[in-house]
């Protein structure tokens, strides 16, 4: 199967899912030069339900946070979206040390990870229906930035990461609203992409945050503490589970803001 290892790593996807060398990959760049300003992007609003929150999972690639999408309990809306989406999932990308692991790239800078919250468009029976649409999925990407003063609400989150320190664990998570983790500004870039691993259908409408929130490295550490493989397996930290940036190739990249 896939990873992010020399021989099954982002280099090989496209073996098995040729989409991978497709003309709206993600992540990408994002270069002040090349963003075009567009006054006509609306504001963007989350109305997440904490109750819609049900389980904390790892599964060998990621730490996953799923929430009840049955019906629009969740929803993001606004921006550049054409109507409300529902919030399936939100997951992370992260570094083996600081100085890496975030998936988009703003003028160069790499953050220390990133936080995707995943959403789908309901006019589609399913989610794997949406994921087969260009307007199928939103996803709500934040910078994680190391610093001195972390941000309170990441802890909730961190403290389940013992629970689930091996591949196939998922416990209860219950009562979580992910909107308290989000920054003080909602300046955003928005651009047409896809899903940053295997399928990489390109289905995503990318709304990624200017302002990352921070994070402690003894936090970062934690996620770093995740592991692999399984329970009885012989120890393979999970780290480094983001993809590099892809071409942009005729794709416009637009800011909420000047
Ligand atoms: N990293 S990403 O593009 O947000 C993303 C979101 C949801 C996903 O579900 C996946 N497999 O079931 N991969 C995946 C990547
Ligand atoms: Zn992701």
């Amino acid at each position: 199967p896939w990873g992010y290892d020399g021989d099954n790593g982002p280099d090989q996807w496209h073996k098995n899912y040729p989409i991978a060398k497709g003309r709206h990959q993600s992540p990408i760049e994002i270069n002040n030069k090349e963003v075009h300003y567009d006054r006509s992007l609306l504001p963007w609003f989350a109305s997440y339900d904490p109750c819609a929150a049900k389980t904390i999972l790892n599964n060998g690639k990621t730490c996953r946070v799923v929430f009840d999408d049955s019906f629009d309990r969740s929803v993001l809306r606004g921006g550049p979206l054409p109507g409300v989406y529902r919030l399936r999932q939100l997951h992370f990308h992260w570094g083996s040390s600081d100085d890496h692991g975030s998936e988009h790239v703003v003028n160069g800078v790499r953050y220390a990870g990133e936080l995707h919250l995943l959403h789908w468009n309901p006019k589609y029976s399913n989610y794997l229906d949406a994921v087969r649409r260009t307007d199928g999925i939103a996803v709500l990407a934040i910078f994680l930035q190391v610093g001195k003063t972390p941000k309170p609400e990441m802890k909730r989150i961190l403290e389940e990461i013992n629970a689930i320190k091996t591949k196939g664990k998922e416990v209860p998570f219950p009562n979580f609203d992910p909107s308290i983790l989000f920054p003080k500004s909602h300046d955003y870039w928005t651009y047409h992409g896809s899903f940053t691993t295997p399928p990489c259908e390109e289905c995503i409408t990318w709304i990624v945050l200017r302002e990352p929130i921070i994070v402690s490295s003894d936090q970062m550490a934690k996620l770093r503490s995740l592991s692999k493989n399984a329970e009885n397996e012989p120890d393979l930290p999970l780290v480094d589970n983001w993809r590099p940036t892809q071409p942009r190739y005729f794709r416009m990249v637009s800011a909420s803001f000047l």
